[in-house]
This record gives C-alpha cells, structure tokens and sequence, in this order.
C-alpha cells in the first residue's frame, strides 16, 4: 500500500451511511434524470461484429478527442463509436500484455502486502465494507465471488462500489442535485484515488486494488462520461450513438473487471479478443437494462431506443409515453432483443478465457442478465408496465448451470481474431 494511503485510511462519516457520495460533490441542482441505453444497425445485424476490422486511422487520445480523423489523404473521416471504443479495447489489452511480460502470467494474488504498521487492518475494513455494499445491492453477484480468490474478490468489490456510487450520482436520491461540476469533482476524486490519494475509505480499496492489478483509469474516467451524457441527453439518434453510450456505462465494467479476474494461464485467445468479449457483455447487459426499463424510463422523459429505428418501424415517442403494445411494437422489440442477444454470444466466447476461479460469476451474471430478455418477451413485450425480471427460483437454477459451465476450460474460439 503506498505511503499516501496513511493519512487517508480513515473511516469517514460520509461512507458510513450508504453509498452517500454527494454531499461533497453537489452544487446547484441542476438536472435528474437517469439513462439506460439502445440501439440501431438493424438493417445489418449479422454483420454486427465486435471484434473484426481494426481501425484505421485511430486517434490516441480518445474519446476526449473529437471523432474526427484525418485520413491518409488528408481528408477528414469520421470514427463509428465502435472504432472508438476498440482503441480502448486494445489500450486495455496491451497494457495487461506488458503487465504478463513482466510478470510471466496473471496470477496477480502473489503480489504481497507491503506492511505499513496501522494500516493494513483499516485497509481490510475498507474491503470489508466494500463487501458488505456489494452484499446489499447486488446478493447473487455477491455470492459468485466468494468462488474467486481473496484479493481478486475484494479488488473486484472495491470496483463494484466504485461503480455503484458513480451509478447513483444520476440515479440515487441525491440525482436532482447532480450537476456537471459535481461530476467533475468525483473525477477529480478518481485522479486523486490513482495517484495515491484516496478521499475515503471505500475510495482507499479501489486505490489499493488499483496498486495490485494492471487497472487503467481510461474506464473509469467514461464512465463519468456516461454519467455527464446522462444529465444532458435524453434521445439517441442510432445505434451508433447509443452503443457509445453503452460502453461508457456498462462497457467500462468489463474492461476494468479483466485485469482483476485474470485471463487464464493456459488460455490461447489473443488478450483484445477476452477484452472485445468483456465489453460486449457490458454492452449486451445494458441494451436488456434498457429494454426491461423502457417504460420506467419514459416516465422520466427519456428514451433509450434509436430513433431512428424507432421511425423504420413506425414508431414515435408518443407510442413510447402511450405505451400501447401493439404489433409494431412487438416487432421492434424482436430486432432489439435480437441484437442484445447477439452481443451475450459474443460475450459468451470470452468467459472461459478468464481465470477459472472467475468465470463462476461471470457467468451466472449472463446467465440471469440474458434471462431478462426471455421475460420480456414472456410478458407480450409489454415493457411499459410490466417489470421483467427473473424469479428466485431461476436465480437459483442459473447458478449451478454457471458453476457447470465455468469448470469448461479455456477453447480459444477459431472465430476470434488473433492479433
Ligand atoms: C462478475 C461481474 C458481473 C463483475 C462485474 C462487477 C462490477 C464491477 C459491476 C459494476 C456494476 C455497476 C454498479 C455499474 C454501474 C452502471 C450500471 C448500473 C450499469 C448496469 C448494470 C446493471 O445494474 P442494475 O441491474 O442494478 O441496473 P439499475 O441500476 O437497476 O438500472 C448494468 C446493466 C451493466 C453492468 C455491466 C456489467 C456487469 C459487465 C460485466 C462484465 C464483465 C465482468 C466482464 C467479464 C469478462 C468476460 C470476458 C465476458
Ligand atoms: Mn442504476
């Protein structure tokens, strides 16, 4: 644990209650509101690949950078969201490449602690509570890390915390006070975090877990992106724009979770194509969020569908807020479900390339994600006023199913593209 840690790891009255993180953060109220996200590329679904052409012409500093490109020729070009996103992808990826140089493999948990006298029982409550706040909000996930090791299961407790706190920023109680600034301010909070300043102790074991693993802040500053797109926009005109706003609120959990879980020793798959199937179970996750909260969501005066397929199908947001099921509907939601579906096999093919103590949940979290899609569709589509979710018994079911599936070992799909 860095020195910095020192005078940091002390428990802070803020943290004790929740996950409050805003009454340091907040200004003036500005905005609420929440967004889920969805999709366009319809037309070209089976053409949707996430791991084939590599960019060309990328940009070094994304997504900061603006999507414009200069081609070879000069002329300027404009970059998809998907070849945005792969230039974190193989960001991600090479920096763990360097990392396995370095160390030979992944297996990270030898990594000792450096005792600094004092710290280290303030730095196991810090996990500690992480673990509890992942208890509380998210019971089966919970459960599927007790199968991973100590330090990869608290590193990955201290990024759900991370994640959940950001999350509740835009979604909390506190959501109407959220403004730009106050996103900034937990940037801010984040910098201080990777460079060895952490501001509390739930903060303290992301620091912590940050020191261990070959973590990139990359991730986690988009995902305060997603957040800032959040208070400002409430339509996404295509699939384009909305698959960027997927990797920035889901994407970036897969990233940051494959440097904790750790890809298999004996695993073939090239590093970008574990990463490429990381981000897809994000995208896949938040695509079925947004469809299950469809209705919820316009009531809040957002929709997170294309619009422009919205259109193609003879639909309008008026339907949305009417929220009548009718045939159009249905077959809108066909497509949609369809590509959520196409991005859990896509997923699929990377999870038994992670460490084999992380693949249990893993995929019990696709396993029951992907099960959402089956409800709606078992509700008549009805997503304005029916919630789906999955019934305990099903929970229940899904976890042996997972725990099976994650005894598979590494196979290094032929469809993966080797770098
Ligand atoms: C094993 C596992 C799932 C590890 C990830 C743990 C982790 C760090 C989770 C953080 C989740 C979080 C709080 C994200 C904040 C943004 C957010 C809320 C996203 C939505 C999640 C669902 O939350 P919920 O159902 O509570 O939604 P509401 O808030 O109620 O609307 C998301 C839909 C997306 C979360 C994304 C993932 C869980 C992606 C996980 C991907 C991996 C772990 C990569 C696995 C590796 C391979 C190779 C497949
Ligand atoms: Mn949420």
């Amino acid at each position: 644990m860095p020195l910095a840690l020192l005078w940091v790891v002390t428990p802070s009255t803020e943290v004790c209650s929740g996950l409050g993180v805003t009454d340091s953060l907040v200004g003036r109220s500005i905005s609420n509101g929440r967004s889920k996200r969805i999709s366009k590329k319809q037309e070209n679904l089976n053409s949707w690949r996430l791991n084939v052409a590599k960019p060309k012409n990328r940009s070094e500093r994304y997504p900061v950078l603006s999507s414009m490109v200069a081609n070879p020729t000069g002329e300027m070009a404009v970059l998809s969201s998907e070849q945005r996103v792969y230039d974190v992808v193989l960001k991600q990826a090479a920096l763990v490449n360097r990392e396995l140089k370095k160390r030979e493999d992944l297996d990270l948990d030898v990594k000792p602690d450096i005792a600094v006298p004092g710290t280290l029982s303030l730095l196991g409550e810090a996990y500690d509570r992480c673990g509890e706040v992942c208890a509380e909000y998210a019971k089966t996930f919970y459960l599927g890390t007790q199968l991973m090791t100590p330090t990869r299961r608290k590193a990955i407790w201290a990024i759900y915390v991370w994640c959940r706190r950001t999350d509740e920023l835009v979604d909390g109680p506190n959501a109407s006070h959220i403004t730009p600034t106050a996103l900034d301010r937990w940037e801010a909070r984040l910098e201080d975090l990777f460079s060895g300043r952490p501001f509390d102790m739930l903060d303290a074991a992301l620091c912590d877990t940050v020191t261990r693993f070959p973590i990139d802040i990359q991730p986690f500053k988009d995902m305060i992106e997603g957040m800032r797109l959040d208070l400002r926009k409430s339509r996404y005109k295509n699939f384009d724009e909305l698959y960027l706003y997927c990797y920035y609120v889901a994407g970036t959990v897969g990233l940051m979770s494959v440097p904790v879980m750790g890809i298999a020793p004996e695993s073939k798959a090239p590093t970008e194509s574990v990463y490429n199937a990381a981000l897809a179970l994000g995208i896949a996750n938040q695509l079925t969020n947004i469809l299950r909260d469809v209705g919820e969501d316009s009531r809040r005066g957002r929709v997170y569908l294309p619009q422009d397929e919205l259109a193609q199908a003879g639909l309008s947001d008026e339907d949305i807020f009417t929220g009548k099921v009718t045939d159009k509907w249905r077959n809108f939601m066909k497509k949609q479900i369809k590509r959520a579906r196409m991005f859990f096999d896509e997923a699929e093919k990377g999870v038994s390339e992670l460490s084999a103590a992380s693949r249990w949940p893993v995929w019990a979290s696709l396993l029951l994600y992907r099960e959402i899609l089956d409800e709606i569709e078992a509700n008549d589509y009805n997503n304005f006023t029916k919630r789906a979710y999955v019934s305990k018994a099903k929970k229940l079911l899904a976890l042996p199913i997972a725990y099976a599936k994650a005894k598979l070992p590494p196979r290094s799909i032929s469809s993966m593209s080797k770098v």
